[in-house]
């Protein structure tokens, strides 16, 4: 598979960082730390020394004369590794000249790492297409993400991203003998709750299986279904915005809340002794659904929030209908591999956590699985970023800071507990909202739905017309085609597809272009369509 840095492009607002590594065998050793400011493109190449130890072995001449020889060689190639550390090169460098130049530093092979700057978004985009071409010239022109997370957290920071994403100090631990000391410096400590959850979901992740048996999982996983078609959906049904009940047994302390970004970013309040277990999580989910809910968000994190992929899994293969959210603290692809095999339908992305090139990349993932990215915002400077990534579909803004009325599909998430809440977002032109500990704090956590929206929601999932069971077939699912033209005939017909589930394309110019299937006219024949 592809690493995230396939493309390999860093984009900040005046600059571009690329690195290229032409070792295919080793990781990178060295860590470069690029000069900001270079103009308008510089080219790094780094070495690695030959070894002593593989000269003298080779020969059986007098060793000081191998030295000296060896110095001298040495001394050569870093005059020439200094020639292009200053060689400022137009972006539009024919490959075979960068090729060329590679070749002066050295065997392929011994070239570790490959920098280009750019200043200008312009010439990084020029130079993306001619980095492309080259790489079909010469596949011995590997590109790959930068290994040296110091220059991926600085490409973060200039971005806007607060939260790093791991200490920049290593650990705070230390041992000595049989000892365990904590040295706590700056660099060591969290400085807020989310950042410590993302430390902790790094090191989570280390203990992660091959990415290979979660493939094989893939192919056993049950389809995807169309989370933001369904939520489209709902809203076009119901008039109301289309609501993502979540299921979560507990959120991290508003005490442990150092500052406000944790607030906002992770929700809060203590432990919701309601869900003891997966049945009951189980149960929650299935209410969820039949009080109207569009799709419901499953918390994953075990450690904070008490979730589990277990009950997302169960949800999912209890027969509950609704489109899931897999709500997870998501830092690496793997994740949104292991969630699709849960069966997730979409998972989550915290734009105060990521950097722009992973969310382009991680919805990029999702595309491929089918899974939709819920792209989490909580300021107007993270909107800003997350408007211009390319791919981005649906976004998710954190009303614990403020509430934004923008163009596109909006969820508007988290603080809403009245009515009121709910015409207040619904006048700000939000078409769905996500809902926790309001509804999971309830008794019956379903059956508060209607009171929240002030009326009962007809259950999209739970549709049974009369002509489907006239043929006894169960309109189980209602999905949203988009109006270019395609429709999606995933789980329609029995007699179709061989699915139990029907979905419906409930939008007229995709209709009008393409006939319905056989199921999706039997639905509109019972009069559930948008007009
Ligand atoms: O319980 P609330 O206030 O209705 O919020 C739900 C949901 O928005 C919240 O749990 C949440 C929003 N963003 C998150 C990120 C991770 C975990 C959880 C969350």
């Amino acid at each position: 598979m592809a690493t995230p840095a396939a493309a390999g492009f860093y984009f900040a607002p005046f600059q571009f960082r690329q690195v290229k590594s032409l070792s295919s065998s080793d990781k990178p050793s060295i860590s470069l730390h690029a000069p900001l400011g270079i103009s308008p493109l510089s080219l790094f190449v780094i070495s690695k020394n030959p070894s002593r130890r593989d000269v003298s072995s080779r020969c059986s001449v007098d060793p000081n004369t191998l030295l000296e020889e060896e110095e001298e060689a040495e001394a050569e190639a870093a005059e020439k590794r200094r020639e292009l550390n200053s060689t400022n090169l137009p972006w539009d460098t024919p490959a075979p000249r960068v090729g060329e130049l590679f070749d002066q530093c050295g065997a392929e092979k011994d070239v570790e790492f490959t920098l280009i700057i750019f200043n200008f978004i312009k010439e990084t985009t020029l130079a993306s297409t001619s980095v492309t071409a080259k790489e079909e010239i010469s596949n011995s022109l590997k590109f790959r993400e930068c290994q040296n997370g110091k220059l991926a957290e600085d490409v973060a920071a200039v971005q806007g991203v607060k939260i790093r994403r791991r200490p920049p100090t290593g650990p705070s631990k230390h041992y000595v003998g049989p000892f365990e000391f904590r040295l706590e410096n700056e660099g060591n400590t969290p400085r807020n709750i989310l950042e410590k959850i993302i430390w902790d979901k790094e090191l989570e992740l280390k203990e992660r299986r091959p990415l290979i048996t979660i493939m094989k999982a893939l192919e056993n996983a049950p389809p995807v279904r169309d989370f933001i078609g369904t939520l489209k959906a709902s809203y076009e049904h119901t008039g109301m915005p289309a609501l993502i009940a979540e299921v979560k047994k507990a959120s991290p302390s508003r005490d442990t809340a150092i500052d406000k970004t944790v607030d906002i970013v992770c929700g809060f309040v203590s432990t919701f002794g309601h869900l003891q277990s997966h049945l009951k999580q189980v149960e929650v989910a299935n209410s969820y659904e039949k009080n109207g809910a569009a799709c419901i968000s499953v918390l994953t994190d075990e450690k904070y929030f008490q979730g589990s992929f277990e009950n997302l899994e169960a949800i999912r293969r209890a027969g509950v209908k609704c489109p899931l959210l897999c709500k997870e603290f998501i830092v690496d692809a793997w994740q949104i591999y292991y969630a699709r095999s849960k069966g997730a339908d979409a998972i989550l992305l915290i734009a105060a956590v990521l950097a722009d090139l992973d969310i382009k990349y991680l919805t990029k993932i999702c595309r491929l699985l089918g899974l939709a990215a819920l792209i989490e915002v909580h300021n107007e400077s993270e909107l800003d970023r997350v408007l211009g990534i390319e791919g981005v579909q649906l976004i998710g803004i954190n009303n614990r800071n403020l509430v934004l009325a923008i163009a596109g599909q909006v969820v508007s998430e988290s603080g809403l507990f009245t009515p009121e809440d709910i015409s207040y977002v619904q006048d700000a032109g939000i078409k769905a909202v996500l809902v926790g500990e309001s509804l999971i704090k309830q008794d019956d956590p379903g059956g508060a739905i209607s009171g929240l929206f002030e009326r009962a929601i007809i259950a999209m999932s739970r549709v049974h017309s009369k002509a489907a069971m006239d043929t006894e077939m169960p309109i189980t699912t209602l999905t949203y085609c988009d109006n270019r033209g395609e429709v999606d005939h995933h789980f329609t017909s029995r007699d179709g597809c061989g699915e139990d589930d029907h979905s419906l394309a409930m939008s007229w110019p995709c209709l009008t272009r393409q006939p319905p299937c056989a199921c999706c006219k039997l639905v509109l024949a019972a009069g559930f369509h948008s007009g």
